[in-house]
C-alpha cells in the first residue's frame, strides 16, 4: 500500500524509539520478577512505547485484512480471480499464517511484534552497514578510486543508474561489501539462541534452556584467521581462482555477520544485493571526500546495531556531466 508521508513518519518515529532504547529495555529481560519492582518506571516507559507502536501499526494491519476480505468477496461476485493483479506483502503472509501446534491464527499483538522485528531487522542493519562502508571509502580515497575505475569498466558513460546484472561483473565491489561486514558487522552478536537439552560444547556444559550467543565481531577480527584484522583491506576477499567467499559459513566459519545455520538471516542475499546496489550507485554518481581537515572517526556506539559514534560527514561532488 502507498502510505502518505505523515504515516511513514509515524512508523519511523515509533520504530526509532524502540531502536535507540533497545539496550535500556533489554536489561528488563534478565530478571523480570526483580526488574518489575526496581525498574518500575522503565517498564512503564516500555509499555507506553509499545502502546504507541500498536496505535500506529494495528490500523495498517486491519486495513490490509479488510482489503483482502473485499478482494475475496469481489472475486466471488464477479466470478473472476484478482490474485494476479495483487502484490503480496509481509502483512498478508502473517495474516494467513496458522500456528500448527496451537491450531490458531496470530493475534494482532503478535503481528505487531513481527512487523516491528521485520522493519528494524530489514532497515537499521542495512543502513548501518552502508554508513560504515561509505565511511571507509571516504577515509581511504585510493579504495574509492579503485572501485570507481572498476565501475567505469562495466557501465556505459552517461548511464545514470547501475543495473542489477552489471553488479555481478564487479568483484572489487563485492570484496568491499564483505570487508565492510567483516570489519564493522552491524550486529556484534546474533539473536539469543537456546539449547533444548543439556549440550556439551568443548569443556563446557550448556544447560537446557540456557541462552547462548556468539561473538560475531570478535570472530571477524581474529588475528589467527585474518592477517592484520583491524585494517580495511578489501583485497583479502579477491581470490585468485575467482571463487566467491561463503558468507553462510557452511564450509567453515571465518566470520558470520548474518549468523549461520538454521537461523541465519533469511535476507542475507537481499541485504548484500542492496549494499552492492547502493554503494555502486553512490560512487558512480558522486565523488565522496572528507570534510576539510576532518579525519573520519571510526569509533563505535551501541544502539540496536553498532553504529558510528560520530555519524559520517562528507562532501559529495557529482561526477556525471
Ligand atoms: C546488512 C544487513 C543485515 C545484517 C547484517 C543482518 C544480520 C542478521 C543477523 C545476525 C540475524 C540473527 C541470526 C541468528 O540469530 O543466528 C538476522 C536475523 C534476521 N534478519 Fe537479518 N540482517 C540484515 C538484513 C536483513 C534484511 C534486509 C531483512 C528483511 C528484509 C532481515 C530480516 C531478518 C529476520 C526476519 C531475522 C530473524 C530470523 C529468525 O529469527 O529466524 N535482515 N539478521
Amino acid at each position: 500500500d502507498k502510505h502518505d508521508e505523515n504515516q511513514i513518519k509515524k512508523i519511523m518515529g515509533v520504530q526509532r524509539q524502540m531502536i535507540v532504547n533497545f539496550s535500556k529495555f533489554n536489561i528488563l529481560n534478565f530478571w523480570p520478577g526483580v526488574t518489575k519492582i526496581v525498574l518500575r518506571n522503565r517498564w512503564r516507559e516500555l509499555f507506553s512505547l509499545r502502546r504507541c507502536q500498536e496505535d500506529v501499526l494495528i490500523p495498517l494491519i486491519r486495513a490490509r485484512k479488510k482489503a483482502k476480505e473485499e478482494r475475496v468477496n469481489k472475486s466471488k461476485e464477479d466470478k473472476k480471480d484478482y490474485e494476479d493483479e495483487y502484490v503480496l506483502c509481509y502483512v498478508d503472509t502473517i495474516l494467513a499464517l496458522e500456528l500448527p501446534e496451537e491450531k490458531r491464527k496470530l493475534n494482532e499483538e503478535e503481528m505487531v511484534s513481527l512487523c516491528s522485528e521485520f522493519l528494524n531487522g530489514g532497515t537499521d542493519t542495512t543502513s548501518t552497514a552502508l554508513q560504515w562502508i561509505m565511511a571507509n571509502l571516504v577515509k581511504y580515497p585510493q579504495i574509492q578510486e579503485k572501485l570507481f575505475m572498476e565501475i567505469k569498466g562495466v557501465v556505459q558513460d552517461g548511464e545514470e543508474n547501475i543495473k542489477e546484472e552489471e553488479l555481478q561483473k564487479m568483484p572489487y565491489l563485492k570484496a568491499i561489501i564483505l570487508e565492510g561486514l567483516r570489519r564493522h558487522p552491524p550486529g556484534h552478536f546474533v539473536l539469543p539462541h537456546a539449547v533444548t537439552e543439556d549440550a556439551v560444547l568443548g569443556k563446557y556444559v550448556v544447560p537446557k534452556d540456557g541462552t547462548i550467543n556468539f561473538m560475531v565481531a570478535e570472530m571477524g577480527w581474529n588475528p589467527k584467521v585474518w592477517e592484520d584484522p583491524m585494517a580495511f583491506k578489501p583485497e583479502r576477499f579477491l581470490s585468485s581462482g575467482g571463487e566467491t567467499f561463503d558468507i553462510t559459513g557452511s564450509r567453515e566459519i571465518k566470520m558470520m555477520p548474518f549468523g549461520a545455520g538454521r537461523r541465519i538471516c533469511p535476507a542475507y542475499g537481499l541485504a548484500i544485493l542492496h549494499l552492492e546496489y547502493f554503494v555502486a550507485n553512490l560512487i558512480w554518481r558522486f565523488e565522496w571526500k572528507a570534510v576539510d581537515g576532518d579525519d573520519v572517526d571510526l569509533s563505535e556506539k551501541e544502539e540496536f546495531t553498532v553504529v558510528m559514534k560520530n555519524p559520517l560527514q562528507a562532501q559529495i561532488c557529482p561526477r556525471l556531466k
